[in-house]
């Protein structure tokens, strides 16, 4: 994707922040800050990350212009000396972050940058906003594409997305998450994402009849003719006009109809309807693909309780702008700070338990059975490390006493260093290989925790070491 300078989307307190800290001294000052989420949207029970790769490319053409610099000169409040730390700015901090297409779940650790406090505070919004948006559309993809149970889902909705962004990069978000194509044609050229589509009603409204309008395709379009068959009737004339259209212009071709989609009415009845008309015809392989401001939960329906005949589902304006929560509550704590060269963590206490933080630099750990399903997530301190042989105490950590002893397990390390001291040490995976990760990860999480209602809570736990760390943070803070 083409390369932006965002370096002033940024929260404008981030700046007077970091004004203040170079102001007192402090620009040098190493701070650990992690990015997590609390609840998964519409309840689910986990979430599909997207947003890294917007993360790196952001960073690495982070950098404040003359123009900016000016900008900023404006507003009067910034000494010029930070202004000159600004525009001398280089990216010297390390990023950790779990990688595109994993299952994520509340409270871990997803991203944890630790660096200079100026550079933490600076990025902030944008890795925030990235990693929300993306893994918002990513999340309700997945949920969508698993509803339709292995039949096939388009991503139609750039028209109503919000912003040319959010269209573009919803559509790298939706691929990943399961969609097998976008209506979206920049997002193929730039990201690869097949371009794929039917046809508007505008198309067959512009001939005098219907019949004309799909001749026209078919005869343009032979190996790939998807007609569109709502405008005026879709059982009178619809699908009648097609079948003509398939026996009279691509039959002589060597062709058949490739498929029909219905945008309108009664899309169980009508899909029944129309599959029965098409059999009858010998057009056992033309595919029905349904569209109408869809969604996981009508698609559902469709499918289980109504057993409709549909093999492609074209979903826009209620994936691109996940209708139903468009929130995704991704937030940025800081964990750490350091003082005479040690990194001494920080918490933040609140009232509410689910909002009291989880204090110091960490790492998060996916435990696997032996048959490769996920048991829990454990965070740990980021040096602790977990004997394999050995059996391991899983715990509650807001009931500790609920304890489940587990052996034969695998642990592996989610968070992987992306950023060594402002050195890209990652590589990138093609997008490609991103979809094919979601994919085997969403094999190994349990059908109780992905079901769409009242999923199983997934584990995310403590070590026993973070766990003792943090009470001793609470109690200490309470008893001053
Ligand atoms: N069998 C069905 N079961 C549940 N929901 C359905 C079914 N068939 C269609 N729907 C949904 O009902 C809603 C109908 O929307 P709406 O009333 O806007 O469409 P319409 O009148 O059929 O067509 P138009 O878009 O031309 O107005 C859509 O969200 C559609 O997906
Ligand atoms: O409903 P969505 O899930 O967002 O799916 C995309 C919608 O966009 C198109 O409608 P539109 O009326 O914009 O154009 P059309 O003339 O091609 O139907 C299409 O026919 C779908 O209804
Ligand atoms: O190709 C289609 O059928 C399409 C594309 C965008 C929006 N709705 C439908």
């Amino acid at each position: 994707m083409e390369k932006r300078n965002l370096s002033l989307l940024t929260d404008f307190y981030e700046l007077t922040m970091a004004n203040g800290f170079f102001l007192d001294g402090r620009e040098n000052e190493i701070a650990v800050f992690d990015v997590f989420f609390r609840r998964v949207p519409d309840d689910g029970g986990y979430a599909i990350l997207a947003g890294l790769e917007s993360i790196i490319d952001y960073i690495e053409n982070l950098k404040f212009t003359a123009e900016e610099i000016e900008f900023l000169r404006s507003k009067k409040i910034f000494s010029e000396g930070f202004l000159n730390y600004l525009a001398n700015f280089k990216f010297t901090s390390d990023v950790f972050a779990i990688e595109e297409g994993t299952p994520i779940f509340p409270n871990e650790p997803i991203f944890v940058i630790k660096g200079p406090i100026i550079e933490c505070q600076l990025i902030e919004t944008m890795v925030l906003l990235s990693y929300n948006h993306q893994s918002l559309i990513a999340t309700k993809a997945s949920r969508i594409v698993r509803e339709a149970k292995g039949r096939a889902v388009l991503e139609f909705g750039a028209r109503r997305a919000h912003s040319y962004d959010a269209a573009i990069i919803g559509a790298r978000s939706a691929y990943i998450g399961g969609v097998i194509g976008t209506s979206n044609t920049i997002s193929d050229m730039y990201y690869g994402i097949p371009a794929l589509g039917t046809m508007a009603h505008s198309y067959v409204q512009s001939f005098d009849s219907e019949y004309e309008a799909f001749k026209s395709y078919a005869l343009n379009y032979p190996d790939n003719t998807v007609l569109l068959v709502d405008t005026y009737d879709t059982l009178n004339q619809g699908v009648p006009n097609a079948i003509k259209v398939h026996n009279e212009v691509l039959v002589p071709m060597g062709k058949k109809l490739k498929g029909i989609r219905i945008d309108s009415g009664d899309l169980a009845y009508l899909s029944k309807k129309v599959r029965e008309m098409l059999d009858n015809a010998g057009l056992t392989e033309t595919t029905i693909t349904v569209s109408n401001s869809l969604d996981e939960y009508l698609i559902r329906d469709l499918i289980v309780h109504q057993d409709a005949k549909i093999d492609t589902f074209g979903v826009g304006e209620r994936l691109i702008t996940a209708r139903s929560e468009a929130v995704f509550g991704g937030v940025y704590k800081l964990s750490a700070i350091e003082r005479n060269g040690i990194l001494v963590p920080r918490i933040k206490i609140s009232d509410n338990v689910a909002k009291t933080t989880i204090p110091g630099f960490k790492q998060v750990y996916r435990f696997y059975d032996e048959n490769n399903m996920a048991i829990a997530d454990v965070i740990t301190l980021f040096d602790e490390v977990i004997d394999e042989s050995k059996p391991y105490m899983l715990f509650d950590p807001n009931a500790p006493w609920k304890e489940k002893l587990v052996s034969n397990f695998k642990a592996v390390p989610l968070l992987t260093k992306i950023f060594d001291n402002g050195k890209l040490i990652y590589k990138k995976p093609s997008l490609k290989e991103i979809r094919a990760k979601k994919e085997q990860l969403f094999g190994t999480l349990w059908k109780e925790v992905i079901r769409l209602q009242n999923p199983h809570e997934y584990y995310v736990d403590l070590s026993k070491p973070l766990w003792d760390l943090r009470q001793e943070m609470i109690t200490k803070h309470r008893s001053r």
